[in-house]
């Protein structure tokens, strides 16, 4: 578990103080993937470098299983460092090396050698799926295979946590994909927890389980990223989940309802069972005036504003609630019509 406490750093800038970090905490689970949003000149990157170690916050704690990074110092401090492989933003690897050049560097630093270090890197070059690419330079490789290449030479020291800063910026959707498998691969086959630095939400949409948002060197919103779509408020849900309004223009006729209502399904069974069945349940018409299905991961999660008519249309959505889908009622007006 990696628990960042009140973390603070300010930066001199043309004579004035620029507050990066203004008291960040979070709770990253070990075998997470934790993806950090939010604008530009957040504090993401500064977030991410603290994190890594390459930057010493002015206060604050970062605690690896109990023990305090940001105390370290000397031999500790190397060694703590080790357990956080970094792709850095941007194209970091060096040229005059090849694919497999780059990946073995961090174990030629380690003092690994021969045969260990071959198979190491050979290893490595799997997991990206890049092995018919070892002896080739980066130049020769596209944006997307020499990101992979970065994740792999991150890896290479072994770390428990991988810190990816934009590994997605200035690819195409395809591509990105490509580096997001690659992420997906790395938790799941070696364990790694994952924290990536994205402004991308299709980054969190695709990957991530947990998210911190980061506005202004604060945390705004975090937690998990299927808890925090079914909260009608929060930031993710209105950035990941479909419009509903917009929907709604495109179907003007919403026409007179007895309950309007907007409505989150979360999973496979709520999404393909709990609108017919309250409609046959309690006898109501059930008509779905805008919103739409999308996935984060591998759920599906959908988001409808929904119009009931029936006497028991009050009922069936208090008996949807019961099964757990997430209910934001549409304002109603005085003669009972829904505003639509
Ligand atoms: N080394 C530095 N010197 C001076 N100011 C800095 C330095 N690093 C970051 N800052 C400032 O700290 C603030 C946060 O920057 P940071 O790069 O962490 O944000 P970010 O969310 O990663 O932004 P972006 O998405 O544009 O990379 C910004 O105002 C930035 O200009």
């Amino acid at each position: 578990m990696i628990s960042v406490e009140n973390l603070t750093k300010s930066f001199q800038h043309n004579g004035s103080t620029v507050r990066a970090l203004d008291g960040v905490s979070m709770e990253v689970n070990p075998g997470s993937v934790v993806g950090v949003v939010g604008p530009s000149g957040a504090g993401k990157s500064t977030l991410a470098r603290c994190i890594a170690l390459l930057e010493k916050p002015d206060s604050g704690a970062i605690r690896v299983d109990g023990t305090d990074l940001v105390s370290l110092d000397g031999k500790a401090l190397r060694a703590a460092r080790r357990q956080i492989g970094v792709v850095p933003q941007g194209d970091s690897l060096l040229r005059q090396r090849t694919a497999a050049g780059n990946v073995a560097l961090p174990l030629e630093a380690a003092g690994i050698g021969g045969p260990q270090r071959r198979q190491r890197v050979g290893e490595l070059l799997d997991l990206v799926g890049l092995t018919d690419k070892a002896s080739v330079h980066p130049d020769q490789l596209s944006g997307g295979q020499r990101q992979r290449i970065a994740v792999a030479r991150a890896l290479a020291a072994k770390p428990s946590v991988l810190l990816a800063d934009e590994p997605t910026s200035a690819l195409d959707p395809t591509t990105t994909d490509s580096v997001l498998t690659v992420l997906d691969r790395a938790r799941a086959e070696l364990g790694v927890t994952v924290l990536v630095v994205t402004h991308d939400m299709a980054v969190v949409r695709k990957l991530a389980d947990d998210v911190a948002v980061l506005e202004d060197g604060q945390v705004v919103e975090q937690g998990k990223v299927l808890d925090l779509v079914a909260e009608p408020a929060s930031r993710i849900s209105g950035t990941l989940l479909p419009e509903t309004d917009q929907a709604d223009q495109l179907r003007p006729t919403s026409g007179r309802h007895d309950v309007v209502a907007e409505i989150v399904l979360v999973g496979f069974a709520a999404v393909g069972a709990l609108l017919p069945e309250a409609s046959n349940r309690f006898a109501v018409d059930l008509a779905i005036l805008g919103g739409g299905l999308t996935r984060l991961g591998d759920t599906p999660v959908a988001k409808f504003k929904i119009g009931l008519t029936g006497e028991r249309s009050e009922a069936a959505l208090k008996w949807m609630i019961e099964r757990d889908a997430h209910v934001r009622r549409a304002p109603v007006s005085v003669d009972g019509v829904a505003a639509a």
